[in-house]
């Protein structure tokens, strides 16, 4: 590299020169001066092409880093989705068909489930029976989610199928292999493979972060000798497509999960309603659909976005995108440090239900909790926070359909159980514990979201991307 100082360079001349010699001839001199005058060009053509490249690396530099963090099923990938959606539209465009695979395993995870019920040998039974693991439906409208657990034995069907529907499962039972196959493909290279078979329809935890969008390459272009394998799978769905429907619609199926508490339009990745549109040859997932489909986060994958937007136009941000179970919270910390913003997500909807992973935590007291630690944490404590309270949709549908907030936030005691008054509540208690628990006197953001929905998150992300710029403003212009 190199350094200020008397240098020499490949031609041989020297810059800064050394002193003349006292006794130099004349040809000497202009020898001297004309070899000085060279040093001094190539001094300059050097700086200048280091100057050049300072700009490239300035150019190239992430403009911001950003770290999204929260709870599981928070919507933190979904608000990844959103900002790409927004602004690196074409980029999002180009991967949108590696999600046909997720969003034709969320479907399938949900016929097979329904098909689990069916059976007399189901792998799941309400909790009371032999058990080695619990799962759990969630989201769901109304009361505590029921548990399920493995079971050792045959124990009969949870729903008693008619010989209708017994046909319906025999003919379906192609989508056992589908499930499997596409569960390996998504989560190809992941050496700590998702147990199988233990996954309620709600949680698809097919692990991301695996190369999982390569899917999107695999086409029949590029393997036209052998048919591939997502193409079979879609070929099976399309051809099951009318026994779905006819299953998703029976009345003995829809009875039987409303006694057994088990609501599964309310739960991730839930694509039973629009199988006619899905279950198709030639599906092309719409970004809706894309917001939607439901994919665990593993571990932490860094996000490089390319803006494609008139005024940030080949400008990078940076968005660490993290799993948020318990088991992976310990992965956040080391990306901390210079990290220009946090956004952190809160989903005000699981108010009435628990972790996944700790059936004896509420999921808002968790969130709580989680907030306090970040806004706590020192070495964030010059980062930008914006704060969302999440899944605003849910919550609403639950208010409306009678669940009581009171109920299990007592402090809220007799206020209208309405959407308004409960986010208002919730606003103030976060805003509490920053103001509790923040190091300096930072401001907070606090926006309410629904991520699903693109057009108003759409609003909400202008503005955080004002505040992001605007707060590290100096830092940016001395980068
Ligand atoms: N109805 C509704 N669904 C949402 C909302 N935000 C996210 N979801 C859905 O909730 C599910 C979970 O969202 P994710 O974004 O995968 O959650 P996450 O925080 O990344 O979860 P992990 O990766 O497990 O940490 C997905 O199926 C989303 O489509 C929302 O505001 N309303
Ligand atoms: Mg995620």
């Amino acid at each position: 590299m190199r350094q200020r100082g008397s240098i020499s360079y490949e031609s041989g001349h020297v810059w800064p020169p050394p002193p003349p010699e006292r006794d130099e001839t004349e040809e000497q001199r202009a020898e001297r001066l004309e070899q000085e005058r060279e040093a001094k060009r190539v001094s300059d053509e050097i700086d200048k092409a280091i100057e050049q490249q300072r700009e490239e690396m300035k150019k190239r530099r992430p403009q911001m880093k950003i770290l999204l963090l929260g709870q599981a099923e928070s919507g933190k990938s979904t608000m990844l989705k959103n900002f790409q959606l927004q602004f690196t539209p074409k980029a999002f465009k180009a991967e949108s068909g590696a999600w046909r695979a997720v969003i034709h395993l969320n479907l399938v995870r949900s016929v097979n489930f329904i098909l689990d019920l069916l059976s007399p040998n189901p792998r799941f039974t309400h909790a009371g029976s032999p058990a080695s693991v619990i799962i759990s439906g969630s989201d769901l409208l109304g009361q505590q989610q029921p548990q399920y657990v493995h079971t050792d034995g045959p124990v009969g069907p949870i729903i008693e199928p008619t010989p209708e529907l017994k046909q319906l499962r025999m003919r379906l039972s192609p989508l056992k292999r589908v499930e499997e196959m596409l569960s390996k493909r998504i989560s190809a290279d992941d050496p700590n493979p998702v147990r199988k078979g233990l996954n309620s329809a709600s949680e698809v935890s097919v692990r991301s972060g695996s190369g999982w969008k390569a899917l999107a390459r695999l086409s029949h272009r590029t393997r036209p000798a052998s048919p591939d394998e997502l193409e079979d799978a879609g070929r099976v769905i399309e051809a099951c497509r009318d026994d779905i429907i006819e299953l998703w619609a029976d009345p003995v199926v829809q009875k039987g999960l409303k006694s057994n508490e088990i609501a599964l339009q309310e739960q991730s990745g839930f694509f039973l309603n629009e199988v006619s549109r899905i279950a198709v040859k030639d599906y092309t997932p719409t970004p809706e659909d894309i917001l939607k489909a439901r994919l665990q986060t593993m571990g932490v994958e860094e996000h490089r976005l390319i803006m494609e937007t008139a005024t940030e136009s080949g400008k990078e941000w940076v968005i660490y995108d993290v799993g948020g179970s318990r088991g992976q919270r310990p992965a956040w910390a080391p990306f901390f440090d210079d990290v220009n913003a946090i956004i952190f997500l809160a989903p005000i909807s699981a108010f009435n239900q628990t972790l996944s992973e700790d059936k004896s935590v509420n999921r808002l007291w968790d969130s709580f909790y989680l907030w306090q630690s970040i806004c706590t944490n020192r070495i964030l404590a010059n980062v930008t926070i914006i704060l969302l309270l999440n899944k605003v949709d849910v919550l609403e549908a639950k208010l409306q359909a009678g669940v009581n907030f009171s109920k299990y936030v007592t402090s809220y005691k007799d206020q209208p159980n309405d959407v308004e008054h409960v986010s208002k509540y919730l606003k103030a208690k976060f805003s509490a514990i920053h103001r509790q628990h923040s190091n300096r006197n930072r401001k907070l953001h606090i926006h309410l979201t629904t991520a699903t929905d693109h057009r108003a998150t759409s609003i909400i992300l202008v503005r955080i991307r004002e505040v992001i710029l605007t707060n590290n403003l100096i830092d940016s212009d001395f980068v």
